[in-house]
């Protein structure tokens, strides 16, 4: 049995945060329903670099997100739209939404409302800033969130200025934190019998992203920097090796020994760690002349020989090729979608488990593919469900 199996998620989210949250849930087991927006899909569904694909509603970005849920297109500005979603919200677990704080709830589809209907549901609100506070009207992209919260002037270096990192980070941790509330108020449920509101704001998960680094400010006093891919100490850090970039990673101190008595130098071993800090500079020039003088998958055998993590700089290409990923089976596979040949791969979640694997079942669908289907569930029946579609407040998919 999936942990969350016969879990209900209704998921009115979009773009990356949201739906990433319930793709979670979803792997774990639980029936999501993602809510389509006739008409406007959500904007992922046209991200991505193959043009077909985002034509038809389902670019690579979507496909990264949406296996094993259902959708169901509703128009939730009709009241045939609201009368259906409140159908499947009445029996529902979950729901999650991350529209501009008030949006649903002008709607008459906010938590009060919803909680009348269903005391017991967990109502999850991913928003930008916060549901309340001076800047909780606000939205916001991951890519706005690593520019206010200070993410960005952390990445890159003096000379290149504040970067953002390559993948957004802010995201899809906030998807997992998201699934990380719910969680934990489904299992306050379990005990109490009451369901709650979530208020989850990307700018905190920003924050809680950087944790050392604020408490190097707030108990530090230390303003943090653009750190590139250079430490405090010489024996963490990018190198230049004879064939590319060879990340080190001698953090501690058992393991700056193990480097330098490995390449031959006992008379660099530290046995403070300020000392490490001061000694930077000539430490940094005697890696800098000795990482050369092999490659760096040379280098990576060697430091796993003495015990010294690290690790070759390499392109995604070279990445998914590793036979690690095959073996944990962290990347399944899932059909091409549009009737193409073959399968693609989709990351899944980093853990294994003994009892209930995380699994992808089915593949993403299209947009009101279920529609019909996850009505009828709820209890409405197949003439009023004819009407919804004529009236355009539900759209069902060919
Ligand atoms: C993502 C957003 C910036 C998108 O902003 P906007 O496009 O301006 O949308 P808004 O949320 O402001 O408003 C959505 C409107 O759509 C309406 N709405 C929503 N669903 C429906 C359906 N199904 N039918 C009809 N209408 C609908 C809703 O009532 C609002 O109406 P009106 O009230 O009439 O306007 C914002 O939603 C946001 O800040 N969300 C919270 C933070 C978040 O999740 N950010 C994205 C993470 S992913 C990411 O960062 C990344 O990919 O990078």
């Amino acid at each position: 049995m999936m942990p969350f199996e016969r879990l209900r998620v209704i998921d009115a989210t979009h773009v990356l945060a949201g739906p990433f949250a319930a793709y979670q849930m979803a792997v774990m087991g639980a029936d999501v329903i993602k809510i389509d927006r006739p008409g406007d899909p959500d904007q992922v569904r046209l991200q991505g670099p193959d043009r077909e694909l985002s034509a038809a509603g389902m670019g690579t970005t979507y496909l990264a997100q949406g296996a094993n849920k259902r959708s169901a297109a509703l128009d939730l500005k009709t009241a045939g739209g609201q009368e259906a979603l409140k159908a499947l919200l009445k029996d529902a677990d979950v729901f999650i939404e991350n529209y501009r704080p008030g949006a649903l709830a002008a709607l008459g589809l906010g938590y009060q409302d919803i909680a009348r209907i269903n005391p017991r549901i967990v109502y999850c609100s991913v928003s930008a800033f916060g549901q309340t506070g001076p800047r909780g009207p606000e939205t916001g992209y991951d890519f706005v969130f690593q520019a206010v919260a200070g993410l960005m002037a952390l990445t890159g270096t003096e000379e290149s200025g504040p970067l953002r990192a390559g993948a957004p980070v802010v995201d899809y941790a906030t998807g997992y934190m998201t699934a990380f509330a719910i969680t934990a108020a489904l299992y306050h449920r379990e005990r109490t019998g009451r369901g709650q509101h979530i208020d989850l704001a990307m700018f905190d998960a920003t924050l809680m992203l950087m944790s050392t680094h604020v408490t190097a400010l707030t108990a530090g006093g230390k303003p943090p920097h653009p750190e590139g891919n250079r430490f405090n100490v010489a024996g963490v850090g990018a190198y230049d090796t004879a064939d590319g970039l060879l990340m080190l990673g001698a953090a501690n101190m058992r393991q700056q020994k193990r480097l330098w008595l490995a390449l031959g130098r006992p008379d660099m071993v530290k046995t403070a760690h300020a000392d490490r800090i001061d000694a930077h500079a000539e430490e940094a020039a005697v890696l800098r002349e000795a990482m050369l003088t092999r490659t760096a998958s040379d280098w990576e055998a060697f430091f796993r020989h003495h015990g010294v993590p690290a690790g070759k700089v390499r392109p995604m290409e070279e990445a998914l090729a590793d036979p690690q990923l095959n073996h944990r089976g962290v990347l399944q596979p899932l059909p091409q979608p549009l009737g193409r040949a073959g399968e693609y791969r989709v990351p899944v979640a980093p853990f294994l488990m003994s009892e209930s694997n995380p699994t992808v079942r089915s593949p993403p669908p299209a947009l009101g593919q279920h529609t019909r289907e996850v009505l009828a569930e709820a209890g409405i029946d197949d003439g009023r469900i004819a009407a919804l579609i004529s009236e355009g407040a539900a759209v069902q998919a060919l």
